[in-house]
């Protein structure tokens, strides 16, 4: 007989007690002392068994194989259980094999089919009017206490988060990343020096000003999570803007459906080349998700590559993209700011659209330290932080 085993993932346990549980035909139907109730068919109880033969002992992944179970014929019909016994805070199942099975009564709670499964993150939510963006000092992200979460539930909630106060140091932004997970490299390298050079191969390492723009999105999968370390700011102009890409194609939807449906549907190229790259995707403005919500947004009109479209679509397309970018120039959607030296500004590069004013290299330095880091690292810091 198996070894039995509780079997929680850490969700936060509930107070409910098991009150009941029925078998109807190929499911049960368990109730809790709270009242809710939930029907859990046989099939999906033996594939979630949580003993150390159905899960890795260590490492918990799971080991059982449901193309070949002898039984999963018969788990459309009600012979494949022998029996089932449950208490307050556990249901045992044996099955016909002698395989026995065994729940937490909380662990289930929580898992009813139908039910949302708590999540620890933070609900993207978009800017209002009047939004500004929520600050953490450097002294609290670093201190051990709950700087981190705070910061990093911001950036996922905003796509948008200030770290204030930092040392002037290089490469802090590569140990702050760092800290969370591995930097993602681009053909910018992994960590990148945005300053006005000599034979600059990009805008951003020029002194010109940038409109508000998302970076690479001529990636298959742009960059997540873009840091930008400001180390010095002493030239004239160089002012930073951002701007919520999510309530700009909402904002798009509701004032112009048309221009909407043409970013979210038209497939459009990007393209960066220099020396040694060529790097091109073909991908709407506006992606939307399987429930028609933007989820991406690829905004950059120095690497929009040669319009290729049909002749009768290439004005509606034009009208629909000029629609979208003067919603975006508004200035209550926008957030403003100039870094200070020791700050870093952390934001989603697939929801917020970032940007900078021309500065005059004549009248000081300009320099920031960047990189960039996937989504699931920052959600797995947060996640981490919560156990
Ligand atoms: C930040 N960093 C300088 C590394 C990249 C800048 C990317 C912006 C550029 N126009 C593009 O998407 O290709
Ligand atoms: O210089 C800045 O403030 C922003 C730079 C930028 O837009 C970029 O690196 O993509």
């Amino acid at each position: 007989m198996a070894e039995l085993r509780r079997y929680r993932q850490g969700n936060g346990a509930t107070e409910a007690a098991l009150a009941s549980a029925v078998q109807q035909a190929r499911r049960l139907t368990l109730t809790w002392s709270d009242g809710r109730t939930g029907q859990f068919p046989l099939m999906w109880l033996r594939d979630h068994c949580a003993c150390d033969q159905c899960r890795h002992p260590m490492t918990r992944e799971r080991l059982y194989k449901l193309l070949d179970d002898p039984l999963w014929e018969r788990f459309a019909s009600d012979e494949v259980l022998a029996s089932f016994e449950f208490d307050v805070d556990s249901l045992t199942l044996i099955w016909q094999d002698d395989h026995v099975s065994r729940f937490d009564a909380g662990w289930l709670h929580q898992r009813c089919p139908g039910q949302e499964l708590a999540t620890l993150l933070p609900t993207p939510t978009p800017w209002h009017q009047g939004f500004t963006p929520s600050h953490v000092s450097h002294a609290d992200f670093v201190g051990g206490g709950d700087g981190r979460s705070r910061w990093a539930s911001a950036l996922l909630r905003d796509g948008l988060v200030m770290l204030d106060q930092g040392p002037c140091e290089l490469e802090e932004v590569s140990r702050i990343a760092e800290s969370i997970g591995p930097m993602r490299s681009t053909n910018f390298g992994g960590r990148f020096d945005v300053r006005s050079v000599p034979n600059p191969n990009n805008a951003a390492y020029t002194a010109i000003g940038l409109e508000l723009h998302t970076d690479l999105p001529n990636w298959r999968q742009p960059p997540d999570i873009q840091l930008l370390y400001c180390l010095e700011n002493d030239a004239e102009g160089g002012e930073s803007s951002f701007a919520d890409g999510f309530a700009a194609a909402e904002t798009l939807r509701v004032e112009n459906p048309e221009a909407f449906r043409v970013l979210s549907e038209t497939p459009i190229d990007f393209r960066f080349q220099d020396e040694g790259h060529d790097i091109a995707v073909r991908e709407p403005v506006i992606d939307l998700d399987a429930e028609g919500r933007p989820c991406e947004i690829r905004f950059n009109n120095w690497i929009r590559d040669t319009l290729s479209l049909p002749s009768d679509r290439i004005e509606a397309w034009y009208d629909a993209y000029r629609a979208l970018w003067q919603i975006l120039r508004r200035p209550e959607g926008r957030v403003e700011l100039t870094l200070a030296p020791g700050q870093m500004v952390a934001f989603d590069n697939r929801r917020v659209l970032h940007g900078r004013n021309a500065f005059d290299p004549n009248t000081g330095k300009r320099h920031l330290q960047g990189t960039y880091l996937d989504l699931d690292m920052l959600q797995s810091h947060l996640r981490v932080l919560s156990r």
